[in-house]
């Protein structure tokens, strides 16, 4: 993407603005044309950038690199903020009132801002393809994989197109929209992808959860579980973690697309949404949909690495000028609610972008928004701001203001980093240690070549100083008599290793003997050193091991006696008495959202969808529907699991812990056998006696229950473990990897 570092000069409306930005190198005309702001001046180019699509990628390179796969807490590298400018067409009022096009861009990653009509289309054909495909949005999800926290947020005025941007327009789900629609946005896409990623990484098991809050008049609300009687929910700093954190929020196990398209209808269906003069569907909040990607991936000797990265999409509730969206009454408090946020964001976003003021103070704790967003913004996080913007002239000055505040927010610099358990660090750098030290020995074994033939010339320094001139070129005797090594004769080199030419062994005389068994038992005793010290990180490692062991064992009672309380516990007193470690389910899953995520994926996979040039699976736009859509839509499969694919027709496991071929999880077998005894799971009815979700008694039904019940009781029935009595059990929770 075109990289945007403006310095900016002057922007009265009146005056011409150009802005320059490096080309990029994967834009389409359109959205290359879309991404470079503002300011009066010429931006350095993507080479040099920060804060780039490219620059995602060296992130990543350099973060994944050697020392990567680590957390790397003693790394400096910091990168930008990525920025990228998304402006919608004109919209039917603005064309009625002949309202002009104000923006343009001309390409090469500028943009121009002019009072002057500007004719073109302003880059406003993009698709949410193009965002997909070119804002950088899917290297983001690849770092969220690979452990790293990412946040894509979308900021402009009111009536801008961020939702349109992030979920596409309204009522979306609501009109039996082709799974294949062009219209579908940005998180739809990303799930798309997400999913085709996970399915690629075949040496990994992954664990999804996701959550969707809206911050509404600063109450922070669980859109996952709406209710008359639910509280705002409290945003609290957690030291462990050392962030904020929103308690007892919904955390939805996704082990499906389907599951993940589900968290995205209902949060749709259940955010604050109000008319006003400029937008008809305009939101009344900010939303926060967060998916947490746990991954585990088999090292050597058995142990298995867990990562725990996170994508979130935002949607920020647009700045307005009430006067022009003639707000009054409830939803002028909310406009007076949202500006005061978005200022705050703002205040904080000046304050982080200017480095004069690195250490200064950052008023986060000023919004709910702005300590949610704290991490992102400046912490160990991966950023996407999409700024969205009008290209009307009636809306110049609103314009000018996202876009200066994109070219602040490219200022910003954040340190990305992938957090592991401490444990899990330590086995790993253990791990290598004893990797490298079993090279160097298998190394200096050639060397000395303890075989029949082998004995050394001199001590293993010496040995690797020669290997390594012979390396570089240099003849391996002429290197020993330079270093003033004495030549033992018989003694040749070959391919590296010291070889003995018995023949020549008798001619050697006694000194030269005894010299030559002196250096072989110095090297014997030093080979014997490094094989103990091999052991005794072997042992370390596999003491390390039975710590981790007895540590998941703990957590487990421990989750068991919460489970235990929280069952006899009334659903009124729950929120006091859960500890933010504990996640309750919502009782939204299941659900069958309005769009088939396993016909999606299979279409993907199969080809059916159409893909731009230079596309992947995620960044469909639209084909016919698969033949197959009806009839396979009657089950569902987790993609994940092939066996599952192949058994259709059975009930599938929603816990993805192994159940029927399912994922397995890399607990000792003790504690699986354990779990299996407990499994809920293979009986929903041994735990509700209810028989399905929305038949408990008292428990809360939503659109969806009944909706997929008339539809399909049996799919909803079967992806409903533990719910009871409209609470659902935390059981599940145990076969889920345990966080530390
Ligand atoms: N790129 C686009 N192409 C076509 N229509 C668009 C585009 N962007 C926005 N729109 C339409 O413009 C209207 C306003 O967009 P949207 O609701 O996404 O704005 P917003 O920035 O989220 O506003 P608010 O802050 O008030 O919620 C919607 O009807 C939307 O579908």
């Amino acid at each position: 993407m075109g990289e945007r570092r403006a310095n900016r000069r002057g922007d009265s409306p009146g005056s011409r603005e150009s802005v320059r930005s490096g080309g990029s190198s994967q834009g389409s005309d359109s959205l290359n044309s879309s991404k470079g702001f503002t300011g009066h001046s010429t931006l350095p180019s993507s080479s040099e950038g920060m804060g780039s699509a490219s620059s995602l990628d060296q992130t990543m390179t350099r973060s994944l690199g050697s020392r990567g796969s680590l957390c790397d807490e003693g790394a400096d590298e910091c990168d930008n903020i990525n920025v990228v400018v998304r402006c919608r067409p004109l919209n039917e009022k603005e064309k009625q009132r002949c309202d002009e096009m104000c923006l343009r861009f001309p390409g090469e990653g500028q943009a121009w801002v002019n009072m002057d009509n500007m004719n073109g289309t302003g880059g406003a054909e993009t698709q949410s393809e193009d965002v997909l495909a070119h804002s950088g949005v899917k290297r983001l999800l690849d770092m969220a994989i690979d452990g790293f926290s990412c946040t894509v947020f979308c900021y402009g005025q009111t009536g801008s197109g961020k939702t349109h941007t992030l979920t596409g327009p309204p009522h979306l789900f609501d009109n039996g929209t082709s799974m294949f629609s062009e219209s579908h946005g940005l998180i739809f896409r990303s799930f798309v992808y997400l999913f085709n990623q996970i399915q690629n990484r075949d040496d990994m098991e992954f664990t999804l959860t996701a959550s969707y809050l809206e911050i509404y008049n600063e109450k922070v609300i669980d859109l996952l579980n709406i209710g008359t009687n639910t509280k705002p929910l409290q945003v609290r700093w957690s030291k462990k973690k050392r962030g904020f954190f929103v308690e007892n929020l919904f955390e939805i196990e996704c082990s499906e697309l389907d599951d993940l398209l589900a968290v995205l209808e209902e949060g749709l269906r259940n955010r604050a949404v109000a008319s006003h003069n400029m937008n008809e569907y305009s939101s009344r909040s900010h939303t926060i949909l967060t998916v947490n990607i746990t991954s585990e991936q088999k090292a050597d000797d058995g142990v298995y690495l867990t990562k725990n990265g996170k994508i979130n999409f935002v949607d920020l509730a647009g700045s307005e000028m009430t006067k022009k969206t003639n707000s009054e009454g409830k939803t002028l408090e909310e406009a007076n609610n949202i500006n005061k946020s978005l200022m705050v964001l703002g205040t904080c976003i000046a304050a982080l972008s200017d480095h004069r003021r690195k250490d200064g103070h950052i008023p986060y704790r000023d919004s709910k928004l702005t300590k949610l967003l704290a991490d992102s913004l400046a912490g160990n996080g991966v950023t996407l701001m999409i700024a969205c913007v009008s290209p009307a002239k009636s809306n110049i000055s609103e314009t000018l203001n996202t876009l200066r505040y994109a070219s602040r927010a490219k200022r910003i610099r954040t340190k990305p980093l992938i957090i592991m358990d401490p444990k899990e660090k330590v086995i790993l750098s253990l791990q290598r240690e004893v990797s490298l030290l079993r090279e160097e020995n298998a190394h200096l074994k050639m060397l000395i070549d303890l075989g029949e033939n082998g004995v050394p010339q001199e001590g293993p320094q010496q040995l690797n100083g020669h290997l390594a001139a012979e390396a570089n070129g240099v003849d391996l005797a002429e290197h020993v008599a330079a270093v003033g090594g004495r030549p033992v004769p018989g003694i040749m080199s070959r391919q590296g290793s010291f070889r003995i030419d018995k023949d020549k062994l008798e001619t050697l005389d006694n000194q030269e003997l005894v010299k030559l068994v002196q250096q072989y038992m110095a090297s014997y005793s030093n080979i014997r050193r490094e094989n103990k010290e091999l052991q005794q990180v072997s042992a370390a490692l596999v003491k390390d091991q039975e710590l981790v062991c007895r540590e998941n064992e703990r957590l487990l009672r421990k989750l068991e006696d919460v489970n235990r309380k929280v069952a006899n516990t009334e659903p009124s007193a729950q929120n006091e008495r859960l500890d933010d470690n504990v996640c309750r389910r919502s009782p939204i899953i299941p659900a069958q959202p309005a769009v088939n995520g396993e016909d999606l994926l299979n279409a993907s996979l199969s080809g059916s969808i159409f893909y731009r040039s230079g596309g992947t699976p995620g960044s469909f736009i639209s084909r016919s529907l698969p033949s197959s859509s009806s009839s396979s839509s009657q089950v569902w499969v987790n993609p994940l699991n092939e066996t599952q694919g192949k058994n259709a027709g059975s009930a599938p496991s929603s816990s993805g812990t192994g159940e029927g071929g399912g994922r397995s999880h890399h607990l000792p077998e003790s504690i699986n056998k354990e779990l299996e005894k407990r499994r809920i799971g293979k009986s929903l009815t041994d735990l509700t006696g209810t028989g399905g979700p929305g038949k408990s008694s008292g428990g809360r039904r939503n659109s969806w229950d009944e909706r997929n019940e008339r539809k399909n009781p049996v799919k909803s029935k079967s992806i409903s473990p533990g719910m009871a009595n409209g609470r659902r059990s935390l059981l599940p929770r145990l076969l889920a990897p345990i966080r530390s």
